[in-house]
């Protein structure tokens, strides 16, 4: 399971939890404007914005997971099983595969309204990159500061939904997360007001009695509840150090404990939390064992220049011991 969310305080922030039970080696990856995008089916970009996000890198090419460009747009790729379903080539369309469509975005637009309009005739092209490396079933959140929408290639075609929440999870499809916010409705940060019976004294004998109700549970349409109120509710100060504490907890509020998501023989655990400061290009980052922040600043490469910038997570725990 993953989630993805954006926040804006003084600068526009967008991560993602990357729930798993493996690792792929990713690592913070800085593509610089003259690396040459090849695509499977389309030309090569062989100038374009630069990119700082999560990546494996396989045979020189980044296979993003989440990123952003120097413009600040931003898009993350979540897990949709049996319900992502990708096409034969068509032609008269852009036929960009899966695994090509954060560079394909990211690499030629600076507002979530350019890309909607290049969206209108992208076809989702079922090629593997190897086949050690097949196909994922994604769906995806693309996010500027001021808005953000949901890409799902689906049986009946390419859907592009707005996303006032700013918030992606799993399955199931967008439309049914968004429809069941209305469930939750009455939930409320404030203390609830006895609405219930007149006749009966009831009391409010602990803070946040107002979100009794919200899911807590960690399956894909409760984290989907939790993340939208959490972040639609928080409250920052709008320093770095404020905002992106703020941003991990909003994270934090549906990470994964190992040990309460079986899958298989293992466990599900949240491998990353990410947390770039789109404007900035500085791309921060905990993992499970660690929870230093680690910073990853784009405009510290040449960004000029055709070679890749990997940086391996830093995963065990760095404890700062005061005495
Ligand atoms: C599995 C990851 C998403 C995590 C997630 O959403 N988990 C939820 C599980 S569930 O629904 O709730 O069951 C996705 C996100 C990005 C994906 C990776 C990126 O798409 C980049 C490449 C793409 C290649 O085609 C496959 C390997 C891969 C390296 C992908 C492996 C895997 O599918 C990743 C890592």
């Amino acid at each position: 399971m993953c989630t993805a969310t954006n926040y804006t305080t003084k600068d526009h922030y967008f991560g993602r939890n990357l729930d798993l039970e493996f690792s792929y080696n990713e690592a913070v990856t800085v593509t610089p404007r003259s690396f040459p995008f090849e695509f499977r089916k389309e030309p090569a970009l062989d100038t374009h914005h630069a990119i700082i996000g999560m990546a494996t890198v396989v045979d020189g090419y980044p296979l993003y997971y989440d990123a952003t460009n120097e413009k600040g747009l931003s898009m993350a790729g979540l897990n949709f099983p049996e319900n992502a379903d990708y096409k034969p080539e068509a032609d008269g369309k852009t036929n960009i595969t899966p695994f090509e469509f954060i560079p394909w975005i990211l690499g030629q637009f600076e507002t979530v309204a350019q890309a909607r309009t290049a969206l209108a005739s992208l076809n989702l092209v079922k090629i593997n990159f190897s086949d050690a490396y097949p196909l994922s079933p994604l769906h995806w959140i693309i996010s500027d500061r001021n808005e953000s929408i949901t890409v799902e290639s689906v049986k009946e075609g390419l859907k592009v939904y707005d996303n006032p929440t700013g918030v992606l999870a799993n399955n199931p499809t967008f439309d049914i997360q968004s429809f069941k916010l209305n469930d939750f409705m009455h939930l409320s940060t404030y203390p609830p007001e006895n609405r219930f019976s007149e006749d009966l004294p009831l009391d409010t004998y602990s803070r946040g009695m107002g979100a009794i109700g919200l899911p807590g549970d960690l399956s894909s349409s409760s984290r989907f509840v939790k993340a939208v109120f959490t972040k639609m509710n928080s409250v920052s100060g709008d320093s770095e150090s404020e905002s992106i504490s703020q941003f991990f907890h909003i994270l934090g509020s549906v990470a994964q404990q190992r040990g309460c998501v079986h899958v298989g023989d293992k466990f599900e655990i949240t491998i990353y939390s990410s947390c770039c400061n789109t404007d900035q290009g500085v791309y921060y980052y905990t993992t499970y064992e660690n929870s230093q922040v680690t910073g990853v600043d784009m405009h510290k490469e040449d960004l000029d220049g055709t070679a890749l910038a990997s940086y391996p997570l830093i995963k065990g725990q760095q404890i700062h011991m005061q005495n």
